[in-house]
């Protein structure tokens, strides 16, 4: 269970968030909105433990996987080394089936540089999948892609959240993607932001 208690947040005298409280289960994908600039990434930051400076507590498993905006991959290591780095526990041969499961068969061995957006994208979810977290957060994962890619990965995550079944906590600006993936959809409202549900 994901027990998230934050009491307020500051960035120097502007307090952003107020209460937000909410649990996510085991198995249950859920999406945080809100407009631009209300604090959506602040709490990703303080649920992923990046961001310790809040007043509150938050209770996470150790098994844990960001997936960013960016896909932030090693340029200068492969497709593969991108995995195992990552990865330690995970053989060769987990690693080509990683890759296989989001289309990348057999380009364990390029370099970041060589694969195109979507396939950077696609390895940052094998890169996340891989060390099956009990939760993972994704912080707008599906942003500037064009609406066919967007739909291929939204499906690809889709699929791969069944399998896995991690809790997990997505943001996004796109109410059709929260309905589409989440289970429950969080909104953050009001100044300083809050959300009790
Ligand atoms: N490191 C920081 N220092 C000072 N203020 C910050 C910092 N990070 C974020 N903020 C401010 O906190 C507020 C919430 O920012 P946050 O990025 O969490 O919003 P968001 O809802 O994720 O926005 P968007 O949807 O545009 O990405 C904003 O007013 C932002 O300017």
């Amino acid at each position: 269970m994901i027990r998230v208690d934050i009491r307020a947040k500051h960035f120097g005298p502007t307090q952003v968030l107020g209460t937000v409280r909410f649990d996510i289960a085991p198995g249950e994908t859920v999406a945080l909105v809100g407009p631009s600039g209300i604090g959506k990434s602040t709490v990703l930051r303080i649920v992923a433990g990046i961001d310790n400076r809040f007043e509150g507590n938050v209770t996470r498993p150790d098994a844990m996987a960001i997936v960013f905006q960016e896909p932030t991959l090693l340029p200068w290591r492969s497709a593969r080394d991108n995995l195992l780095l990552t990865q330690p526990g995970l053989s060769r041969d987990g690693a080509e089936r990683a890759l296989t499961r989001v289309g990348l068969e057999g380009r364990g061995d390029a370099f970041p540089g060589h694969l195109s957006l979507g396939q950077q994208r696609r390895l940052s979810l094998a890169r996340a999948f891989a060390g099956s977290p009990e939760l993972l957060i994704m912080d707008e994962p599906f942003v500037s892609l064009d609406p066919d890619m967007a739909d291929q990965m939204i499906g690809l995550s889709e699929a791969l959240i069944a399998e896995h079944r991690p809790a997990t906590l997505f943001v996004t600006h796109a109410r059709s993607e929260a309905d589409r993936l989440a289970d429950r959809v969080l909104e953050l409202s009001g100044t300083p932001a809050s959300l009790t549900n």
